[in-house]
């Protein structure tokens, strides 16, 4: 109990301290293309592990919780997490858009202030239970601290939940000038081990040891993912981001099951390449990189999706969608922002963005055309940027020029 009111204590702290159709199409082709024959779905239904990866081997592995998402009198209703930081006041932004666009969404907001459960930083079970009952969720961003204190509730969720794949584009706003046009990258991060399994201890005084966990299990599903994701969006080529040259059995094994699963999907071109090179070759010249989709482990993928941001104007414009079996949570790729947070200053559209590509998880296309409509042609005009895009205007004005639009 004092350890739960420790955490709710840092969290309070931490609270004062306080995309074009292509873009965000993905999600939802994979599940349209991977939709499972009927008796397919009968017998998935309920079921769990091993009878899971045999549906997965018939390529029917991409079975998502978006299908089984209900509206209830013409509502569907999706988990909020509002976030820390920036996270209220952007999350109010996509609420009041999705009014204004008349999205048959009904919010659920929950509280994730984490608790200790055996020891561990763990999900309120009302916040687990409503993304379970909902599949579905948009999150703000949550703040974690840095050293001591509780693990990444961002992390926490994404094991919870087992949301193996995290898949961020990172796409040209066009009428906004970047060194670089036209750049349409997608990243796939493995989202649930590698350098993020939390496991760390001290082995004497002044050596302490991380441990990068890679299992062939979670490789082999975020890559069939990354391949299956390719197919859908007609980028014929996945590359595997990887350092194996150094670590030589962790990324060795994420790239030796990449060439196995190639196997799996003749229509579609494999390559590798270090993450260093990719780095170099990124920033040097994007656009050889939008005809591929990358995959690769989990902290490369942190990393590299925030410097893709930057080619694009930055992460006020970069979404997200963390994906599972069962249940997904949209997010954006940014983090709470305390520089700017409560001063209205923040540009919600990458939230916005990670909200219309979970309209489209849900297969609610022509709203989210909408809604997609009416941002970019408000970036596009220019006259309600943010200050982070050069302009002026405050996150609720920007919000309202799109609502203009609608
Ligand atoms: N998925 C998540 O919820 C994430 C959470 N975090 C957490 O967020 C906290 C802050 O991390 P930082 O390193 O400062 O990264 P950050 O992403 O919050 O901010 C980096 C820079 O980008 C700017 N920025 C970010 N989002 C913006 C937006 N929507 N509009 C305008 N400018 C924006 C910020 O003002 C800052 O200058 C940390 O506690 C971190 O752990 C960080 C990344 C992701
Ligand atoms: O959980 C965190 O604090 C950071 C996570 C992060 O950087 C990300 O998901 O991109
Ligand atoms: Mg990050």
């Amino acid at each position: 109990m004092l350890a739960a009111r420790n955490f709710s204590a840092a969290r309070q702290c931490l609270r004062s301290v306080r995309v074009t159709p292509s873009f965000v199409a993905p999600v939802s082709q994979i599940r349209g293309f991977a939709a499972p024959a009927d008796d397919a779905v009968a017998k998935f239904k309920g079921q769990k592990g091993s009878d899971v990866r045999a549906t997965r081997k018939s390529r029917i592995f991409l079975w998502s919780g978006a299908s089984r998402i209900e509206s209830v009198a013409g509502k569907y209703t999706v988990t909020l997490i509002e976030g820390d930081g920036i996270g209220p006041e952007i999350s109010q932004s996509v609420k009041d858009i999705f009014e204004a666009a008349k999205a048959p969404v009904k919010w659920e907001p929950v509280d994730v202030t984490p608790i200790l459960k055996d020891g561990k930083t763990a999900i309120p079970d009302d916040a687990i239970k409503s993304v379970q009952k909902n599949y579905v969720a948009l999150k703000g961003p949550l703040a974690t601290p840095v050293g001591k204190g509780h693990v990444s509730l961002n992390l926490t969720l994404r094991r919870t939940f087992n949301l193996f794949a995290n898949v961020r584009p990172c796409r040209s706003i066009a009428g906004y000038k970047t060194p670089y046009d036209g750049v349409d990258t997608v990243l796939i991060r493995e989202n649930t081990e590698g350098e993020y399994s939390g496991i760390e201890h001290v082995v004497v005084d002044g050596v302490v040891q991380s441990i990068k966990l890679i299992t062939k299990e979670a490789s082999e599903r975020v890559l069939r993912f990354a391949f299956q994701y390719a197919e859908s969006i007609n980028k014929k080529k996945v590359r595997v981001v990887h350092k194996a040259t150094i670590m030589k059995m962790s990324d060795g094994l994420f790239l030796n099951t990449a060439r196995d699963i190639a196997k799996d999907f003749p229509g579609v071109e494999f390559d590798a390449e270090l993450l260093d090179n990719s780095c170099l070759k990124i920033v040097t010249d994007p656009t050889p990189y939008n005809d591929k989709v990358l995959v690769m482990p989990n902290l490369y993928g942190d990393i590299l999706s925030d410097m893709c941001a930057g080619l694009i104007g930055g992460l006020g414009l970069t979404p997200s969608g963390n994906i599972g079996d069962e249940c997904s949570i949209f997010e954006a790729v940014h983090g709470s922002a305390p520089d700017i947070a409560g001063q209205g200053l923040a540009n919600p559209t990458a939230l916005l963005l990670s909200s219309i590509m979970m309209l489209q998880h849900m297969g609610l296309h022509d709203h989210a055309a909408r809604i997609q409509k009416a941002t970019f042609d408000t970036l596009a005009e220019g006259k309600s940027l943010t200050g982070d895009l050069g302009g002026k205007a405050k996150t609720h004005e920007y919000a309202e020029a799109i609502m203009k639009r609608l």
